[in-house]
């Protein structure tokens, strides 16, 4: 059975934690949805294992292209897609419109757009008005990496202050879930028992409703050192080691 987002509020009032990872591609989809992953994010962060240093070159159709690709392996999972930087932010019109296009032509069940002030508050709203499930993404938000660096963010008592009231206003916009991303443990403590939807964290401290990481930082295929993500496995050895077994086997005529 599909996971939809109504039984994601219910488990948080059973206290089920909620397992999510992201994907970019058909393959990888395909087996952590049959491995029992409940929310599949398409996002942004596949800049990483598409070569690019940050979010932000990553387009609109870029990303759908890549959730079609998602939501083909998925049978169970729900899939939630990132608006990417600067297809949300400019008007209304704008983020109906690109919601609009995942929810039409990847078959994706929700998207996520970054950030908790006033006016991300007021556009989330309309979307959720016009029946488009919206995931909110608080704290550290990295389509603003020029501005924000990536460090934790809500350090101090007014930042703090300030995510928590974004959190609030993202709930009362009508969110169904929200990803709290690198602020202490303790504020997202404070915010997952003051909402009613679930509050799934990365680099947010275990008391979140889910946590949620980089599947390509879990498997180990990150060049760089992960920054939150337990690596699970270490697949950059394994697939480094399958290709100097075969290049040796071709090399010495063993192969075929
Ligand atoms: N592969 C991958 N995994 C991620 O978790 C991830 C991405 N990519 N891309 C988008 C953002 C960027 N993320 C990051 C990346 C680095 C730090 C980090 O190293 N933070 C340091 C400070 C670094 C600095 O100030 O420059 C820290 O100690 O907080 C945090 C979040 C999380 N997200
Ligand atoms: C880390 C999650 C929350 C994300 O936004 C992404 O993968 O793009
Ligand atoms: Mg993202």
């Amino acid at each position: 059975m599909a996971i939809t987002t109504q039984q994601l509020i219910q488990w948080k009032q059973q206290g089920r934690s909620i397992v999510a990872l992201t994907a970019w591609d058909y393959a990888i989809a395909q087996l952590i949805d049959a491995a029992g992953v409940d929310l599949i994010l398409v996002g942004d962060s596949m800049a990483v294992v598409l070569g690019y240093e940050t979010t932000l070159p990553i387009t609109l159709d870029e990303m759908i292209y890549h959730a079609k690709s998602v939501r083909r392996g998925v049978k169970r999972a729900l899939v939630v897609v990132d608006l990417p930087f600067l297809t949300y932010q400019e008007s209304l019109q704008q983020a109906m419109h690109s919601a609009g296009r995942v929810l039409k032509e990847t078959g994706a069940q929700a998207v996520k757009l970054e950030g908790g002030y006033p006016a991300i508050a007021e556009t989330i709203a309309r979307l959720v008005q016009a029946g488009i499930p919206v995931m909110g993404h608080v704290g550290l938000t990295p389509q603003s990496v020029h501005q924000l660096g990536l460090r934790q963010q809500g350090k101090t008592q007014e930042a703090s202050e300030r995510i928590l009231q974004e959190a609030i206003a993202l709930e009362q916009a009508g969110v169904f879930s929200l990803v709290l991303e690198h602020i202490p443990a303790d504020l997202a403590m404070q915010i997952t028992q003051k909402l009613s939807i679930p509050t799934i964290g990365i680099g947010a401290g275990t008391h979140c409703d889910g946590q949620v990481l980089v599947t390509s930082d879990v498997l180990g295929l990150t060049e760089k050192h992960p920054p939150f993500a337990k690596v699970y496995t270490n697949l950059r050895e394994t697939i480094t080691k399958a290709v100097q077994d075969y290049a040796v086997e071709v090399r010495d005529r063993k192969f075929p």
